[in-house]
């Protein structure tokens, strides 16, 4: 691998569910560092590929690699030990647990099980307890969430739960982090901190961050570049100011506002 290998690399990706091509011909590259969006009218393919990157669902055609090493067939917890982690849709945290729990859970991902691991439950990358507990408390910190930390996940407000999915999927140290609408539901002053988290997390972290979100000020706001889907395929990639003015963009979005 040279440094000018992409962080990602998507080459002409797809998958077929019967006869829906859910995603085809998909060529994506993302560089080290980048902050890059993800945007397309309701059943474009985006979560569709999201699935794809994390090994949810193997590509019917093409192929995806990360540091140019192939990721096809891979399972799902392998390759999120290679370096992809993600959000969800949906929130999914594990409710009844307590917030911090929910972070370690990210450690026990990156465990190498072996029987004593398994016995004395100390993930390899921890000396012990102790340890994971810090650095759990850490993340916390950074989405000002320490001082819920023993509250069940189910407790805290929506914007809170949706700040602690993405901590946890940062606990897992990824080299790529996939959010998937992480604005959804939030209000304007929380959409805006998280914009601002996401800036920071990624300078923080030395991050690639893949973004799919509906909230266009959002989107245009933080990303470098936005790849664009429409029908399973792209149809446009460029800066935000390309893509604001670009037309198959914006007859894609007829009746939806893209400003
Ligand atoms: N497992 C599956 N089996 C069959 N069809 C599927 C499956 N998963 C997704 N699809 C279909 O693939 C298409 C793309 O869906 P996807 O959820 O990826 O779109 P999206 O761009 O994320 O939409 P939204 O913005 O509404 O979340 C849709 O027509 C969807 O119904």
């Amino acid at each position: 691998m040279t440094t000018n290998t992409p962080l990602l690399k998507v080459d002409n990706a797809g998958i077929q569910f019967g006869g829906l091509k859910a995603v085809q011909g998909v060529n994506v590259e993302l560089d080290r560092g980048e902050l890059v969006g993800l945007i397309g009218p309701n059943g474009a393919g985006k979560t569709t590929f999201f699935n794809l990157l994390t090994g949810v669902y193997v590509p019917t055609e093409g192929s995806i690699s990360l540091n140019g090493e192939k990721l096809n067939k891979q399972a799902p917890y392998k390759i999120t030990r290679k370096g992809i982690s993600r959000t969800f849709q949906n929130i999914r945290l594990f409710s009844e647990l307590s917030v911090i729990d929910n972070v370690k859970v990210a450690y026990h991902s990156l465990a190498k099980h072996s029987i004593a691991s398994s016995i004395f439950r100390v993930p390899g990358h921890f000396s012990g307890e102790t340890e994971m507990h810090e650095k759990a408390v850490e993340f916390l910190k950074i989405f000002n969430l320490d001082r819920f930390m023993n509250e069940k996940a189910k407790n805290l407000p929506y914007g809170q739960q949706r700040r602690l999915e993405i901590a946890r999927a940062l606990a897992a140290n990824p080299k790529l982090l996939l959010l998937d609408e992480p604005a959804a539901g939030m209000n304007p002053q929380e959409t805006q901190e998280l914009m601002k988290l996401i800036a920071l997390i990624r300078e923080k972290f030395d991050l690639t961050v893949l973004l799919i979100e509906h909230d266009m000020a959002l989107v245009m706001g933080v990303c470098d570049r936005i790849y664009v889907l429409d029908h399973g395929q792209l149809i446009a990639q460029g800066t935000p100011a390309e893509i604001r003015n670009d037309p198959k963009v914006i007859e894609a979005y007829l009746g939806e506002e893209v400003s």
